[in-house]
């Protein structure tokens, strides 16, 4: 998907939302344990309850990967099943010696090979340039840098002083000789919202991954006031609190109401802070 794509899908839906498909096969509701492949049957509902408020859908890989091949199937199924329209992020936070980054960019990226088709992966930045510009020899495919995390353990290394500022400060401007905002994405975590306005002055025109809502108690109208460019450039994820809103046979509904929340008030601040 393009950058204009992407932007047209939030104009049009109104909502920047991403939903992190982080499903638990200890929390999902029992009666799904009956079926074949629970952990699809689960994603498939919470897709059709939530495709129209959001624009955007994240499985976490680590929830998949610790199932084994039956993990792996079934999020092949999950990334077929959502609709075209969307923007689908692996989040795996990968990156490593230039070959071996290039079989994880195939293992995300060519359907002919793994059988997955993501839109992006996300990748951690600190083996450098060879191990991100192997993610990016894929054409129309993005990579997801970590730039500022939403964890209290960012402060431990994403914020040491250098000689031009904060690491994660040099994270955003060298990166950004690898590739546009046509192809990379930066990672920064709704707790951090104190630094976002000065990460746009940075990055104005990048798209932010924006995690931390809901669970992490990260505030979207902080988020939004601070992140929001002119192609809003922003894509906002929430997983636990949209995916286990409920745990009954009707769980899925209200996952959708949660969802449909969060795009209403992103409706809002899409007319309040998208600049003009
Ligand atoms: O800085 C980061 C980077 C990634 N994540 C991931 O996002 C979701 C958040 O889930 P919630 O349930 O909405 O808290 C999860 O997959 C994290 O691994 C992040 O939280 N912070």
């Amino acid at each position: 998907m393009t950058y204009e794509a992407l932007f047209e899908q939030i104009l049009t839906k109104r909502s920047y939302l991403c939903v992190g498909l982080d499903t638990d096969i200890k929390k999902i509701p029992s009666h799904l344990l009956k079926e074949q492949d629970p952990i699809f049957a689960f994603n498939k509902q919470i897709i059709d309850a939530t495709a129209e408020y959001c624009v955007s859908y994240k499985p976490n890989i680590a929830f998949y990967e610790a199932l084994g091949a039956k993990g792996w199937e079934s999020l092949q199924k999950t990334i077929e099943y959502i609709p075209k329209s969307h923007f689908t992020i692996a989040d795996a936070k990968r990156g490593d010696i230039g070959n071996t980054s290039g079989l994880y960019a195939r293992t995300f990226f060519d359907p002919k090979s793994s059988g997955l088709d993501f839109d992006a992966v996300t990748v951690a930045p600190y083996m450098g340039s060879d191990s991100v510009l192997p993610f990016l020899e894929f054409e129309e495919k993005w990579v997801i840098l970590l730039a500022l995390t939403s964890n209290a353990g960012s402060s431990d290394f994403q914020r040491l002083k250098t000689e031009n500022g904060a690491l994660f400060e040099e994270v955003l401007r060298i990166s950004q000789t690898w590739a546009g905002a046509d192809r990379m994405i930066y990672v920064v975590g709704a707790t951090q919202t104190q630094d976002i306005a000065h990460i746009r002055t940075i990055a104005p025109a990048h798209f932010l991954l924006v995690p931390g809502v809901g669970a992490q108690g990260g505030n979207l109208e902080e988020v939004s006031r601070f992140g929001m460019n002119k192609s809003c450039g922003l894509l906002v994820n929430a997983s636990r609190s949209i995916i286990y809103a409920g745990n009954g046979v009707d769980f899925a509904l209200h996952a959708g109401l949660e969802a449909k929340k969060l795009q209403e008030e992103m409706s809002v601040y899409l007319d309040k802070y998208l600049t003009a």
